[in-house]
Parts: C-alpha cells; structure tokens; sequence
C-alpha cells in the first residue's frame, strides 16, 4: 500500500496508547498521564481557572478523529473549542467533537456549556464510560497544533517556538452517543507549580 501523500501525513498524528513512544520530555508525562480530570488537576495548580471557550458550533471532524468516533469519513459533527486557562495563562487548547447523530438525550448539557468545564459533566455522570487515552506528537502541520497557535495569536500571545506539541485523547461514551476530547499541553503548563491538595 503506497505511503499516503505527504501533506495527509502531515494533517494526521500518529495516536498511541503508550505514553513513553512520544519520547515527551520528562515534565510532560505526569500530565498527558493524568488519570482523572484534567480540569481537576489543572486546578490544583492554579490560584484562578477559567475555560475559555473560543467557538462551539457544527463542523467537519478532523481526517484522524472520524474513525475514532463511529464514522467512516469525516461528517459533521458538534464541534467544541477552548483554551483552559491558569491564573489567566493558557496552559491546555481543548478540541471535543460530538457526532450530530448523538441526541440531546446522549450529552443533555453540552451544547449550553458555555465556560463551564466539560470535565464537570463528564467525570460523576454515571452513565458515562471513558476510552483509553491515546497519545500523539503533533508537528506545527497538524490541524490541532495550527488551531492551538491561532488561538493564543487570537489572544495577543505568541505562538510557542515547540515544533512539537504534546496531546492527548480520549473518547467517552453515553448511551448511544460518543464524545471525543483531545487536549493539546501548550508549553507553559510545565511552569505550573501545585498550588493545593485538596482542590481535585
Ligand atoms: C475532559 C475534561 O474537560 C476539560 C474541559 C474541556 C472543555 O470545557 O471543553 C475540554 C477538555 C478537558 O480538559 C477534563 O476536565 O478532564
């Protein structure tokens, strides 16, 4: 099978569920590792989060999320974009696609999420199953990685000088309907220092 053109490579992450084949420096992997809530920890290490939601609307899923949610080629879907900030730095751009198959039935709060967390409605619904994680380098060509830079420019913050941004992705399900969250670690997540314990 001949390799797919260059371009498509470059479009598309190589998603793993070994965290240790990123080779991410070492200050990455308790985060990308993190088993539960990602807003949970991100606020263990801040004074101040906010989710700054940038745009939720309908669109087409990226080419390397399609298979992961149940369709055979990129469709609309509900799509969810926001930058999760620490003591008002980004440290987290977050991309959610929902399939607009799923009902309100399957994910009843999250078209009116607004600035609230996802994380909130995810983790405590019992309904809810979470995948495995999976793992990717996304090189500056990356659909996600591109969209993480615009969004802090947006913002009147430099794009990071990495080549290389470190993500995470997991696909949860609930009833009949499927949810995928990745999240891509901006590097200022490692300047992040533990602010409290019991904030989880
Ligand atoms: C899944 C979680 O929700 C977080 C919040 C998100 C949002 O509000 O869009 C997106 C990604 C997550 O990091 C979590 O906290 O683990």
């Amino acid at each position: 099978m001949s390799a797919p053109p260059r371009s498509a490579s470059l479009r598309q992450a190589q998603w793993q569920p070994h965290v240790l084949a990123l080779n991410a420096p070492a200050a990455y992997v308790p985060w990308l590792m993190e088993g539960g809530s990602l807003t949970a920890r991100l606020k263990a290490h801040s004074n101040a989060f906010r989710v700054q939601c940038l745009r939720q609307r309908t669109a087409i899923c990226l080419s390397d999320e399609a298979a992961v949610i149940g369709m055979h080629r990129p469709g609309r879907v509900l799509e969810r974009e926001v930058l999760l900030r620490c003591d008002n730095t980004p440290a987290v751009y977050a991309h959610t696609v929902v399939p607009r198959s799923a009902t309100a039935m399957d994910w009843p709060l999250f078209s009116a999420l607004g600035e609230r967390s996802l994380g909130t409605t995810l983790f405590g619904d019992p309904l809810v199953r979470r995948g495995v994680l999976e793992f990717a380098r996304l090189r500056e060509g990356h659909p996600l990685a591109r969209r993480a830079r615009a969004a802090l420019v947006e913002n009147g913050i430099a794009a990071p000088d990495a080549h290389i941004l470190y993500a995470r992705r997991c696909l949860y399900q609930r009833r009949q309907g499927t949810l995928l969250v990745t999240e891509v670690f901006l590097p200022a997540v490692l300047e992040l220092i533990k602010t409290s314990t019991n904030k989880r």
